[in-house]
């Protein structure tokens, strides 16, 4: 095994046969690091990472760190998450979502009935995990000082209800966003137990962050699919995967082009993660009429329309509603 992939099996902790073919870095106009010109275009020098975690992102579009987050507060957000589950509180602007084969069944008044929860920043407790330290030093590698919670996320992952509904298609997370540029964005994601490839853990196409935005729309599943849960209609089918599998407290941080989805839960158990996209404080918001974003951007318009009952919500006025200063600065956002 090459010495770069050595590093990759090391770093990912778990790795795919095929896996092993790497890229070399890209070679880019847009200098944006002080002390590397063209060498990094996708992450920022605050002297935390190392020169190897960098390459690393660089070349796969990943990082994972273990065991950043403690036993402890993942313990407290699994509560928070609970509650709002039993209907102890009720949180202002939070998605709640069922999984498609068991949306039309009885409802049950408990965390089997939801599959994940959206948009959580007014509840404290739950919001406490995009503004903890330990993680805000590692975004601030990829978004620079001024950071913004762009959209949270609580994944609740429910048992396959046999029909395959569980499995989120391949895609890239900016397909959804109409801000830019792309480099300063990043999203955390944080296993709030073990994942493994059993209970549908993360799976992510290495180096696909080099490549550009692709059209997404909804698979061709008999099972059915979930509300929005677009997937890339055309991707490299022979491209190496990686399964990325995590302990409790392990975090991956991950760029918004990178192809990942997820694999069916095939246990009893819910498989929880707690995730936060961010964005530098510095982005700017992008008009998405004639792009291929176009047809994400009318189903949210349309949902938050719905629910707010307004007439003309912009696809950017969703984001910038949602969007919760963290660190330093919000300059344009
Ligand atoms: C803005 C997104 C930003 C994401 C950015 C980061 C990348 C993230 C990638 C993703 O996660 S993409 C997936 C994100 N998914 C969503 O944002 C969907 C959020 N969910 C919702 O808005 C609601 O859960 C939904 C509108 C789907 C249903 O809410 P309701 O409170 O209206 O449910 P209700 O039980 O009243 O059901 C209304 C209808 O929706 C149907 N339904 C419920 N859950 C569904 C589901 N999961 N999928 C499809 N349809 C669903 C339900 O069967 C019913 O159909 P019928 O009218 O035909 O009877
Ligand atoms: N028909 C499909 N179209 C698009 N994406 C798919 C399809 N089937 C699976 N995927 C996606 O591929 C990824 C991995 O799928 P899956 O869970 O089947 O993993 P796997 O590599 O086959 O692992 P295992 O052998 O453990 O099942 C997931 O993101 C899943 O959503
Ligand atoms: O299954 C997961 O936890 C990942 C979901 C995901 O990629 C997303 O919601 O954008
Ligand atoms: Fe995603
Ligand atoms: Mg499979």
């Amino acid at each position: 095994m090459s010495q770069a992939a050595e590093r990759l099996r090391l770093l990912s902790g778990h790795l795919d046969r095929h896996a092993a073919v790497l890229r070399a870095a890209p070679t880019s106009t847009q200098t944006v690091t002080h002390s590397y010109p063209h060498r990094f275009r996708y992450s920022l020098d605050n002297s935390l990472l190392t020169p190897e975690q960098r390459q690393f992102y660089e070349e796969n579009g990943f990082l994972l760190i273990k065991n950043l987050v403690t036993e402890d507060d993942v313990n407290k957000f699994r509560k928070a998450f609970e509650r709002i589950c039993l209907k102890e509180v009720s949180v202002p602007g939070l998605v709640v979502m069922r999984d498609v084969a068991i949306a039309k069944s009885e409802f049950v008044p408990d965390q089997k009935a939801v599959s994940k929860i959206q948009d959580f920043q007014e509840d404290p407790e739950l919001f406490r995990y995009c503004t903890l330290p330990q993680i805000l030093k590692y975004v601030e590698c990829f978004t620079g000082p001024n950071i913004m919670a762009m959209h949270t996320m609580l994944i609740n992952k429910p048992p396959d209800a046999g029909k395959k509904t569980s499995r989120h298609p391949m895609h890239q997370d900016l397909h959804y966003f109409p801000f830019r540029p792309v480099d300063r964005i990043v999203c955390s994601w944080t296993a709030m137990e073990k994942v493994t490839r059993q209970n549908g853990c993360l799976v992510v196409l290495p180096g696909t962050h080099h490549g550009t935005l692709l059209v997404h729309d909804y698979p061709e599943w008999e099972g059915g699919v979930n509300k929005m849960y677009h997937g890339v209609r055309d991707y490299d089918p022979n491209h190496p995967r990686v399964h990325l599998e995590m302990e409790k407290g392990d975090t991956v941080f991950f760029h918004p082009l990178l192809i990942h989805g997820s694999g069916m839960n095939q246990t009893e158990g819910f498989r929880k993660a707690i995730s936060c996209h961010y964005a530098s404080g510095d982005c700017y918001y992008i008009d998405v009429k004639g792009t291929t974003q176009e047809n994400i951007a009318n189903e949210v318009k349309e949902i938050a329309e719905r629910r707010f009952d307004a007439g003309d919500i912009s696809f950017q006025d969703s984001w910038a509603f949602r969007g919760r200063l963290v660190q330093g600065e919000r300059v344009s956002m």
